[in-house]
């Protein structure tokens, strides 16, 4: 049995089918792999913002994130979108608890490299990988929401690429990006093609010269950091693809893949 760890973003969430959590769900019943959600927000994060007044701001793809900003973050992340998420497997036919990377210290927080400029946006430095086992060991399927929290009970920030990806290390799980663009793009003569596996120096050269940008930044860096602390696998894939996810587990060439540069000649061998 493997764990896989499937982050759903913001983009996808609100119109993610029906047929994606029955896929989720046919996959928690087979003995091969047990799944484990963990989801973004950002959009309805950036709606409820704007209704309230409250300007936001990105740098690098992460919200730069004041206590009043932090309050909102935790309602739409912790509230609305993990039990949206929850709901949507039940209604699927399965079952999943809900938490919050706060409960149980699931997710232990400092604060962000670039703190300065991102105020309460925090890394992840432990995972209480102990709750995730005990939702799976009772039979759900996890979904988690990425709030992260200190020793001193304070809270983070987190993005949930980053947040997926330290949960994905501390389970040595597969990883794989739900987003709504069928990969990572590249231009070439005017058409944007979909790369279907890239490198660690490749992706670090894509931000550098921003055929990366936004949130494509804390995913692709998160992949690299996941694959250098033994994740197995990173992938891309679009939510909106019918089978997506299953033809990922089958090993069928989709999305794009994000490999370690030693691994990149035996890829197209093998695949
Ligand atoms: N090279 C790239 N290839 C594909 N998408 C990219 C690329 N660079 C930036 N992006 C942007 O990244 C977005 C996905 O990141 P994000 O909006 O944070 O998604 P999610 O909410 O699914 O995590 C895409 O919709 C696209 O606008
Ligand atoms: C620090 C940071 O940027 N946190 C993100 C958390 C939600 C998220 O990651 O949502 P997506 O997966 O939809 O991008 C935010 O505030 O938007």
């Amino acid at each position: 049995m493997k764990y896989l760890v499937i982050k759903c973003g913001g983009s996808v969430l609100e119109n993610l089918p029906k047929s994606f959590y029955e896929d989720v769900i046919s996959l928690h019943q087979s003995r091969e792999w047990i799944p484990i959600i963990v989801h973004g927000g950002g959009p309805l994060i950036n709606q409820l913002l704007k209704s309230l007044d409250v300007e936001t701001r990105f740098v690098d793809g992460l919200r730069v994130t004041s206590k009043e900003v932090l309050d909102v973050v935790e309602m739409v992340l912790s509230g609305m979108v993990n039990k949206q998420v929850v709901r949507k497997i039940i209604e699927a036919g399965g079952n999943a608890i809900g938490v919050s990377g706060v409960d149980g210290s699931l997710l232990q927080a400092a604060p962000a490299q670039n703190a300065k400029q991102l105020g309460f946006v925090g890394d992840v430095i432990g995972v209480n990988d102990e709750v995730i086992d005990g939702v799976i060991q009772q039979g759900y399927i996890p979904v988690i929401s990425p709030i992260g929290i200190d020793g001193n009970g304070q809270r983070y920030n987190i993005n949930g690429d980053v947040a997926a990806s330290a949960v994905a290390k501390a389970l040595g799980a597969n990883l794989c990006f739900i987003s709504d663009i069928p990969g990572i793009l590249v231009e070439k003569d005017g058409v944007k093609t979909k790369m279907d596996v890239v490198s660690k120096s490749i992706i670090e050269e894509m931000i550098d010269n921003q055929t990366i940008y936004g949130g494509m930044i804390p995913k692709a860096k998160a992949a690299i950091d996941g694959l250098v602390h033994n994740i197995r696998e990173v992938a891309i894939i679009n939510g909106f693809e019918k089978n997506s996810l299953i033809d990922y587990t089958q090993g069928k060439k989709i999305g794009t893949k994000i490999v370690l540069e030693e691994e990149i000649a035996g890829w197209a061998t093998i695949h």
